[in-house]
């Protein structure tokens, strides 16, 4: 892959002539800070014909102290003003019938303060409303109940839609809302204008073939309410093309964990919205007013963004004092000695305790593979398509790195030869069995990045198997698929919006940058019942010691506007 500060430089210098080492050294640290994530640099302003001011749109901009290519300066002060807009609106409520609304979507609560049924008033009372909760803190419950009493108010004339980030993620939110919808307490004629199905976002905007979308400014979204889920997920230019695409009257209700990893690309847009969360004062008494819930006053420096976050902190999915759930906590809180503490093997084998293998010790690591993946090796030799993808489902291994023997690469390599050399697969590249990911969006088949697809041979040829719609299947011989990569391991990263059973955190033997606190959690956080992290105590703790921390601009537009 070509070198991109090289090659920017090169047509900088074909623009302009040749550049001082400083531009250069500076343009090196951009190009390397985008790649981590960052959107700019802290620098300090430099003369050259290439840097301007903001406005002056030259190839980069420098804003105070932050330096930009100048399409991510636009992007992050585009996000910035558009939700500052949506923010500062408001609804106009009758809390006559808002607050008896709410009691009969929220039935009484036994935790304090009951913040879903806050969200709900605060999103039906604003146009923004940003809830962040981790695995099973009622994200998706909470939002039907609002979607049910915006029908409501609205006497059921609103056009809902939702999506998510990846396929999967939107498959994931369409069967939850499909399986819960039904239990709300409200009319047919309202369940019939909640949506059950969720869109990828590039699916929602209609992806043209120069990468360029259908929905923009001059073309908006047809709908009053947009649902996203997975919101961490979304980079800074998604962000800004979907706020662009949003019609200037609508709601939009982003749903996410903001410990979890950051979104791949430049920026981390969930996580800086919701560290300006500060509810104000008159927020919180119009609050009281139409939940009965106070919330409190936050420490934080006032935003406009500020009365539009709402965290949800309590777990309905892991028991109270469940391992899973302590363990999460403990790191999200930097307490590397707690986590480790909890980590000891006591209690190994109980549900949803967690489990440290204290050495990732390869071949240990296989035989713990074999009985992981017992079940689904038997759905495949049987040809049980269904078994096999709930088999699949069960057990998971996930490595902190893509490259490496404990990378998700070498990992699925040792897997393969294991299994090779036990009989269990064919010599073949598409053998029986072959779990794969897709890695790129193919609109024209419609298979997104992150579906999961299983092979199995049919009439002698092998047929890759995809979940579509309900319980059907969608084949695809090979050759049809776009991207993919073996899938018996994923990364942390692609495994964001999935879940399982069982889950393997496989961490390296070294300490290494890219490892985090939220990498941690993200990838423990995967499990539904068990947990068990293969590493060593000395990377594990440097890893949840180190925050992650990006570069940007967003928080102090947020707070200017
Ligand atoms: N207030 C509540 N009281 C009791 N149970 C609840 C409450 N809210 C949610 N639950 C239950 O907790 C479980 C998780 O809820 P839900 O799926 O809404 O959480 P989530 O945050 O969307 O989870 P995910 O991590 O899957 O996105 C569900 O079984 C749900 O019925």
């Amino acid at each position: 892959m070509p070198d991109f500060s090289f090659e920017l430089n090169r047509s900088f210098e074909r623009l302009c002539g040749p550049q001082s080492d400083e531009f250069k050294t500076t343009l090196s640290k951009l190009c390397a800070a985008l790649a981590a994530g960052h959107s700019c640099i802290r620098a300090a302003p430099l003369s050259s014909p290439l840097i301007g001011w903001p406005g002056e749109f030259k190839p980069l901009t420098q804003d105070k102290d932050r330096l930009y290519l100048t399409r991510y300066w636009w992007y992050e002060s585009s996000v910035g003003q558009k939700l500052s807009q949506l923010a500062k609106e408001k609804c106009t409520v009758d809390l006559q019938q808002l607050a008896p609304l709410l009691n009969s979507l929220f039935p009484p609560s036994a935790i304090s303060p009951d913040m879903q049924k806050a969200a709900a008033a605060a999103a039906v009372m604003q146009k923004l409303t940003v809830i962040s909760g981790g695995p099973g803190t009622g994200k998706t419950t909470t939002v039907l109940r609002i979607l049910a009493a915006l029908q409501i108010v609205a006497n059921n004339t609103l056009n809902i839609k939702m999506a998510a980030p990846t396929g999967k993620a939107a498959a994931r939110m369409s069967e939850s809302v499909r399986e819960r919808k039904f239990d709300l307490p409200v009319a047919e004629a309202t369940l019939a204008v909640i949506p059950e199905t969720a869109s990828t976002l590039h699916r929602l905007l209609g992806p043209r073939p120069d990468g360029s979308f259908k929905h923009g400014k001059d073309n908006p979204l047809a709908l009053d309410v947009l649902v996203v889920d997975e919101a961490s997920m979304i980079d800074l230019a998604l962000m800004a093309q979907l706020l662009d695409a949003l019609p200037v009257d609508a709601r939009l209700i982003l749903l996410g964990d903001k410990d979890q990893l950051d979104a791949v690309d430049a920026g981390a847009v969930f996580a800086e919205l919701c560290s300006l969360k500060s509810p104000s004062p008159a927020f919180i008494a119009a609050l009281k007013a139409a939940s009965g819930v106070e919330i409190s006053p936050s420490k934080a420096a006032s935003s406009c963004v500020g009365n539009a976050i709402m965290t949800l902190q309590h777990s309905h999915r892991f028991a109270a004092g469940g391992g899973i759930g302590k363990l999460a906590s403990l790191v999200n809180a930097g307490d590397a000695k707690g986590a480790l503490a909890l980590l000891q093997p006591n209690d190994l084998f109980a549900e949803a305790e967690p489990e440290l293998g204290w050495q990732a010790n390869s071949k240990n690591l296989l035989t713990r593979c074999d009985s992981g993946y017992q079940a689904y090796w038997q759905a495949v030799q049987q040809n049980d398509v269904a078994a096999a993808f709930i088999a699949f489902d069960t057990f998971r291994i996930l490595t902190a790195l893509r490259e490496g023997q404990a990378g998700v690469m070498g990992v699925n390599q040792q897997l393969e030869d294991h299994w090779r050399a036990k009989n269990l697969i064919s010599a073949d590249v598409w053998y029986a069995g072959r779990p794969i990911l897709i890695t790129q969006n193919d609109y024209g088949v419609q298979l997104y990045n992150g579906d999961i697809g299983l092979t199995f041979i049919q009439d002698g040829a092998p047929r890759v198997a995809f979940k579509g719609e309900g319980n059907t299947l969608r084949w695809f011989s090979p050759a049809r698929l776009p991207s993919h990569e073996t899938a018996l391991a994923l990364t942390v990263h692609k495994s964001q919006g999935s879940e399982f059973d069982t889950v393997i955190l496989l961490l390296p033997n070294e300490a290494h940058e890219l490892l985090s606190r939220s990498l941690i959690y993200t990838g423990l956080t995967r499990a539904k019942k068990r947990v068990e992290i293969w590493g060593n105590n000395e990377v594990l703790s440097k890893a949840i010691t180190k925050q992650a921390i990006r570069q940007s601009g967003l928080a102090a537009v947020l707070k200017a506007a």
